[in-house]
């Protein structure tokens, strides 16, 4: 008899078949938080790849790099160790040894990493990076970001794209400013997002776009467990196809 597909995972005998997933949207559609969820319930690995790109600007910014002189920032691309670790209950990341998981979330990077990111050579470097990142990983994986369906992953098994109104993504990431720092600008919360969308959208090298075979998920009415549930439904449907 045929195994199943709950039974053909050569790492884990018994456990579902390795599957990759890409994540992709703009800021504050509810990526990274239904993802490591996602990773967490299905025992998969999570790769946050926005944070890959905040932590090379984040080295750039402490290491005198002009952020916004792309001939500068190409030449830096190759010089910082960028590690991140895949554990969906402890993600983190690391660049030349230094821990920057707090540094990377700054208004300072967050300022800058559009532009630092557009850089073709941190583009290619990053992207290198990402697909041994996803290769590594017998049980498999979900990575989220901007351009995982379309170019760093274009034969993952399942592509998600994840959209949310622009007012419920800057209520969104206005609480998180909230509970950080006692206050938040909702307007220019909402102006930031916007802006970071446009140039993410608008760069020439592997825009933020959604791919043709991915399942588009508007999250603007959906609490966060049921856009975990919905992901967990996409992934299982998929593994028993
Ligand atoms: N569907 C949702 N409803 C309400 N809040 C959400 C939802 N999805 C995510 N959030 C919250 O919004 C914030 C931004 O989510 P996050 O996962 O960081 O988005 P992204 O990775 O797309 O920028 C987090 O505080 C998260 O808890
Ligand atoms: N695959 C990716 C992921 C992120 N980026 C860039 C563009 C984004 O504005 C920044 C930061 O991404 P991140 O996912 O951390 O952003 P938010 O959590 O949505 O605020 O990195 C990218 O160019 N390609």
């Amino acid at each position: 008899m045929a195994a199943s597909p709950q039974e053909t995972n050569p790492v884990r005998p018994g456990a579902r078949a390795p599957v990759v997933v890409a994540i992709d949207g703009p800021s504050g559609t509810g990526k990274s938080s239904t993802s490591k969820a996602v990773a967490a319930k299905l025992g998969l690995r999570y790769l946050d790849t926005g944070a890959q790109y905040r932590a090379i600007t984040w080295w750039m910014l402490t290491h005198g790099v002009d952020v916004n002189d792309a001939a500068a920032v190409a030449e830096a691309a190759g010089r910082p160790a960028i590690v991140s670790t895949t554990d969906p209950a402890a993600p983190g990341i690391t660049a030349d040894g230094e821990d920057a998981s707090g540094p990377i979330r700054t208004q300072e990077v967050t300022a800058a990493v559009s532009a630092v990111s557009a850089v073709p050579a941190v583009r290619s470097r990053i992207t290198e990076l990402q697909r041994s990142i996803a290769a590594s990983a017998p049980e498999g994986m979900v990575v989220e970001g901007r351009d995982i369906g379309t170019t760093v992953l274009p034969n993952a098994d399942l592509k998600i794209f994840l959209t949310a109104s622009p007012e419920a993504r800057a209520e969104r990431r206005g609480g998180e400013l909230k509970a950080k720092n006692g206050q938040a600008d909702l307007a220019a919360t909402q102006e930031a997002l916007l802006k970071r969308d446009r140039a993410d959208s608008s760069r020439a090298v592997s825009p933020l776009l959604k791919a043709d075979d991915a399942v588009e998920v508007d999250t603007t009415e959906l609490t966060l467990e049921q856009v975990i549930e919905c992901v967990v439904t996409l992934i299982v449907e998929k593994q028993r196809a």
